[in-house]
C-alpha cells in the first residue's frame, strides 16, 4: 500500500466524500443543493474511504440488498456504487486497496455476492467482478411500428401523479422483479427515485401503470424530450424508458403500445432491456425496432462461491467439476462438483478451470462456457464437460438486473 490509509468513513467526512464522488463522475451544479437531494441515499451506504492524512481521496459504497438467481432464491449482496479516486492520486493502488477491504468487509458480513455497474469494463475483473448480465438498447421509430393485428390487448394503461407513482412503483416492483439478476431495491434507492418523480432533481419524468385481467400488472417511467429546432420546427418528442416492468409479455407489450400511442412523439428509446425482450415481434414490420448496443449490465463478484452456487438450481446434465482460482478470496479456492442434484466442494482432478471472474458471467446463465473457452477464459482439461455445463447453467428466461444504481 503507498502513503495513505483505507478505512470506514467516519462522522463528519461524509459531506467531503460526497463532494469527491462529485469531482471525479465530472458532475456539475451546485454540489450544496445536490448534497440536499442525494444527502440521505449517500448516508445510506457503508462507506470505505482513502485517505492521505486527514483528506480523503478515495472512495466506494455498498448497500445491503438481495439478488434473485435461477431457481428462484434470493440471495444476499452488496449492490456498490460510488467507486472514486482523486484524479491526482489514480494508478497508484487506491482502488486495489479499498476494494480489498470492501470484499473482505462483505465476506466477513455474511454476503453472498457483490454486484456493480461498471463505468468502465477494465476495471473490475482483476477484482474477481464477472460480467453476469447484458442489456440491449433499443428505439423504436414511431411511424414504422404498426401494430400486427393478431395481438390480444386486453388491459388498459392509466397515468399516474407523482404522488401516485411513489405510493404504487415500490410495490409494483417488489411483485414483478422476478428474473435471475433482479435485485430488491435498497431504500436509498427508493429515496433518489422519490426525489425525481416529485421533481426535486428534474420534474419530467411519467409514470404509467398498466391494468390486464387481474389487475395492475406492469408499469413505465419515462421521460420526455422535445427535439423541435428552428431547423426542424415539426419535429416530435422522444420518449426515454428508464424503468419498465411487467408481470408477463401482455404487460410488457401493452405498455409499449401505450408508449407509441403517445402523440407529438417521433421515437421511443429503452436503454437498458432484457437481451430476450423482442419489442419488434409486436409490429408488422419488425425492423421498427432497432438494437443499437448491446452492453455488459451486472458485474457479479461471486463472495461465497460454495453459498452461491449451492444457491441456484441447475438443469438436468452431466455433472461438471471445476476449479475456482481466486487471487482476492483465496478461501473460495478449490475444485466444486455442480450438477442437477447440487454442488459440493470435492478433491477430485477438474475438468475445467476458470478464474472466479469467468465463473460469474456463467454463474446467472448469461454466458456459455464453450464461448468463454475461446478466449481462454476457462482452460478445458475435459472438453465434453463444457457442453454440460452449458446445459447445467442454462436459464430459460436471460439473466437482466433492470435496476441503475
Ligand atoms: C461501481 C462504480 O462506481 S463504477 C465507477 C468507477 N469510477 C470511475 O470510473 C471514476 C473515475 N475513475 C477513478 O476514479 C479511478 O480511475 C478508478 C477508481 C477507476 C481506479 O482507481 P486507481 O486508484 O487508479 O486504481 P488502481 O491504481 O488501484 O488500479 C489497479 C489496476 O487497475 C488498472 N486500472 C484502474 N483503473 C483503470 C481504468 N479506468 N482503465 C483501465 N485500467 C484501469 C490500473 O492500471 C492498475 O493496473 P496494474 O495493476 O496492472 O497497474
Amino acid at each position: 500500500m503507498g502513503d495513505y490509509a483505507v478505512r470506514p468513513l467516519r462522522n463528519g467526512e461524509e459531506r467531503a466524500a460526497f463532494d469527491l464522488t462529485k469531482l471525479v463522475f465530472h458532475h456539475g451544479g451546485s454540489a450544496g443543493e445536490r448534497w440536499e437531494v442525494e444527502r440521505e441515499a449517500f448516508l445510506g451506504g457503508r462507506k470505505i474511504g482513502a485517505f492521505a492524512g486527514d483528506t480523503v481521496i478515495g472512495l466506494t459504497s455498498s448497500v445491503r440488498t438481495t439478488m434473485r438467481v435461477p431457481g428462484g432464491a434470493d440471495v444476499t449482496a452488496a449492490a456498490v456504487d460510488g467507486v472514486v479516486v482523486r484524479p491526482d492520486h489514480t494508478r497508484r493502488g487506491v482502488l486495489t486497496g479499498m476494494m480489498r477491504r470492501q470484499l473482505d468487509d462483505c465476506a466477513a458480513r455474511g454476503e453472498t455476492v457483490a454486484l456493480l455497474h461498471a463505468s468502465e469494463s477494465a476495471i473490475y475483473g482483476r477484482f474477481g467482478y464477472g460480467a453476469a448480465t447484458r442489456a440491449k438498447a433499443v428505439r423504436v421509430q414511431r411511424i414504422r411500428a404498426r401494430l400486427r393485428q393478431d395481438i390480444p390487448f386486453e388491459g388498459q394503461v392509466r397515468m399516474l401523479t407523482a404522488e401516485e407513482a411513489v405510493e404504487a412503483v415500490p410495490g409494483l416492483y417488489r411483485r414483478f422483479a422476478r428474473r435471475p439478476g433482479m435485485i430488491e431495491r435498497p431504500g436509498s434507492w427508493w429515496n433518489l427515485y422519490v426525489h425525481r418523480l416529485l421533481g426535486k432533481v428534474n420534474g419530467l419524468h411519467r409514470v404509467a401503470v398498466h391494468r390486464g385481467v387481474d389487475g395492475d400488472d406492469g408499469f413505465v417511467v419515462y421521460q420526455a424530450t422535445e427535439e423541435r429546432s428552428t431547423d426542424d420546427p415539426f419535429a416530435g418528442a422522444v420518449l426515454d424508458v428508464s424503468d419498465l416492468h411487467g408481470d408477463g409479455p401482455a404487460a410488457v407489450a401493452g405498455l409499449w403500445r401505450f408508449l407509441l400511442g403517445v402523440d407529438l412523439v417521433d421515437r421511443v428509446r429503452a436503454p437498458a432491456r432484457p437481451l430476450d425482450e423482442h419489442i419488434g415481434d409486436l409490429f408488422v414490420e419488425p425492423r421498427a425496432c432497432e438494437t443499437y448496443r448491446v452492453t455488459d449490465h451486472t458485474w457479479v463478484r461471486l463472495i461465497d462461491v460454495a453459498g452461491a452456487l449451492s444457491a441456484r438450481t441447475y438443469r438436468r446434465a452431466e455433472p461438471v467439476l471445476i476449479e475456482v482460482r481466486d487471487a482476492f478470496l483465496p478461501e473460495n479456492e478449490g475444485v466444486y462438483r455442480i450438477g442437477g442434484d447440487g454442488v459440493e466442494r470435492v478433491t477430485a482432478a477438474p475438468q475445467l478451470r476458470m478464474d472466479v471472474s469467468t465463473l460469474a458471467m456463467l454463474y446467472l446463465g448469461d454466458r456459455r462456457a464453450g464461448s468463454l473457452v475461446s478466449s481462454g477464459r476457462i482452460e478445458a482439461e475435459d472438453p465434453a464437460a463444457l457442453a454440460h455445463a452449458d446445459e447445467l447453467f442454462g436459464t430459460w428466461e436471460s439473466p437482466w438486473c433492470g435496476t441503475s444504481f
